[in-house]
């Protein structure tokens, strides 16, 4: 509670006015398990149920107590927070136990190098940087091949032990510079990405290019490499991409004595990244049909996966990774948010051992990242995930379950309102009927506005106590992403106020959804 330059807002003033819009410009002084408390009129503590869990960072609630007690002890034991160049024994600690947890879940002993971030997208652009570099040492490869294979075939055909087909050059040295030339302009293409439409990897330069939204991406394409979006409801539409973007080169051989031109494929593709659940994106699932297919273009085109668990990882779908249900296996994974415990900011990209290249680590580097801090927090978060032979991820299943039975008993009583309910674990969504051609005109506006979940959540706020928000990518789907200490009381708040919510989207004008 420091002093407040009331009157002049420095930080950000633009959201804050939205946020007052929408009577959502709270302020909270404090947190614990489930719940955020915002300052009453009289100075008083009232308690807010919090759905939003921190984007999905919260998967142990807000302050725990043993991850809190353990930083003290950290801190007041002076921990070497930086320590940078040095050994970092506890950010292999977090590998190894990374490690142990993957291989588990994927039901194999593929091994994966650690590489430290700060936040999700940072963890994302690792990836892609670490891609890039691996498709650009392949590439280099193929380009010294090709270029063996020229002089080769020149010597050869200057020695007279090999001849031009008829018709296709008048020397060598022209065939020659013409392949080069044509390999050249393909070399040069810039990568692409593929991600699946919906897709959400962070905002920064890079990770911003693979998050689908356009008003977060538009802006600012000509900074980075683009993405190919893929719709994820279309079999074949995947295969159609790639046959699209695919990049040949030439190269020379000779067969039977005579000079040979072929096409041979190179790695256009930086990597595929996708979310096992789309969160940002309105929560879906991928479809079992559809991640098989990733998996089989990937294998078949050498086309790296990442899989970005920076928020359904952690335990929050049921198992430590949202993928192992889809039997989806990653080239990389990324992870963040809950990693941190709720007070760190840790985030790591997880790279399978034979793609890895140890040069990454001389090239690329931040500050913060394997701090000791938060390499210590994240292991006792490991250790509280696993405890129990994962007892966590077994009370993650089971409590979304019976948020998912209550949301669907919503759905059924109000199916006019309520399109759909969707997701697992401790990341489910209720998406609301578009009510732009309600017969109402204040719930017309309400929904033609563009902000109608948000709207809907300022009214849980006010009249229920209950946080929880859309996304800009999916404004009439709340999402609910509690921690696993969710209590039946919490969910029968919860229901109580959509309830109260449909009744006022059927039975009335919708005008009480609009702020005072
Ligand atoms: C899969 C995935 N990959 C990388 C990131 C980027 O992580 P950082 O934010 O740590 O950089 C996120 C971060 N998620 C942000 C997020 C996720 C979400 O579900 C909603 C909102 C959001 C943002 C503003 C208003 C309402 N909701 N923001 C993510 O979900």
């Amino acid at each position: 509670t420091g002093p407040h330059t009331a009157g002049s807002e420095y930080a950000e003033p633009f959201l804050l006015a939205v946020l007052a819009s929408g009577g959502l410009d709270a302020e909270y002084v404090r947190g614990e398990r489930n719940t955020l408390y915002r300052r009453g009129e009289n100075g008083e503590e009232v308690p807010v149920t919090d759905f939003v869990g921190g984007y999905g960072s919260l998967m142990l609630g807000h302050n725990h107590p043993e991850i809190n007690a353990y930083a003290k002890e950290l801190l007041d034991g002076g921990t070497p927070v930086h320590a940078q160049f040095s050994r970092h024994p506890y950010a292999n600690d977090v590998a190894a136990a990374l490690n142990r947890i993957v291989q588990r879940e994927r039901g194999d002993d593929e091994s994966y190098y650690a590489i430290f971030a700060n936040s999700g997208a940072e963890a994302n652009e690792a990836a892609m940087k670490h891609a890039e570099l691996d498709r650009g040492l392949r590439l280099a490869a193929l380009a010294e091949e090709i270029d063996g294979h020229i002089t080769e075939v020149t010597v050869r055909v200057a020695d007279g032990t090999a001849v031009l087909p008829a018709g296709s050059a008048d020397s060598v040295e022209e065939l020659a510079a013409e392949v080069r030339r044509r390999n050249e302009a393909q070399f040069a293409r810039p990568p692409l990405f593929l991600v699946p439409e919906g897709g959400f990897h962070g905002k920064l330069a890079g990770s911003v290019q693979l998050t689908h939204n356009e008003g977060y991406r538009l802006p600012f394409r000509a900074l980075a490499a683009q993405a190919r979006f893929v719709p994820r409801d279309q079999p074949g539409a995947l295969r159609k991409i790639v046959e699209e973007e695919r990049a040949k080169v030439l190269d020379l051989t000779v067969e039977g004595g005579e000079v040979q031109l072929v096409e041979r494929d190179f790695p256009l593709f930086t990597a595929f990244v996708l979310e096992p659940v789309l969160g940002e994106g309105g929560i879906h699932e991928l479809t079992p049909a559809f991640a098989q297919e990733v998996q089989q273009v990937c294998a078949e085109t050498g086309i790296p996966l990442v899989i970005d668990e920076i928020q359904t990882g952690m335990g929050r779908t049921g198992t430590f990774l949202a993928a192992t249900r889809l039997g989806l296996k990653g080239d990389y994974y990324t992870l963040a948010k809950s990693l941190g415990g709720g007070i760190a900011k840790a985030a790591v990209m997880l790279v399978r051992r034979p793609l890895y290249r140890g040069q990454f680590e001389l090239a690329h580097s931040s500050t913060f990242a394997k701090d000791s801090f938060s390499c210590l927090v994240a292991l006792k978060v490991l250790e509280l995930l696993e405890a129990g032979d994962g007892a966590v991820y077994r009370t993650a299943a089971e409590r979304g379950e019976r948020m998912l039975a209550m949301l669907r008993a919503v759905r059924d009583e109000f199916p006019e309102v309520v399109k759909d309910v969707r997701g697992r674990g401790l990341m489910v969504g209720l998406e609301f009927h578009d009510q732009s051609e309600a017969a109402a005109e204040p719930l017309r506006q309400v929904a033609r506005s563009g902000f109608f979940g948000y709207f809907v959540a300022g009214h849980m706020l006010r009249a229920h106590r209950i946080r929880v928000f859309p996304t800009s990518s999916a404004v009439n789907t709340l999402r609910f992403e509690p921690s696993v200490y969710l209590t039946d009381e919490e969910i029968g708040r919860l229901e109580t106020s959509l309830r109260d919510v449909c009744a006022i989207i059927r039975d009335t004008d919708g005008g009480s959804l609009a702020p005072v």
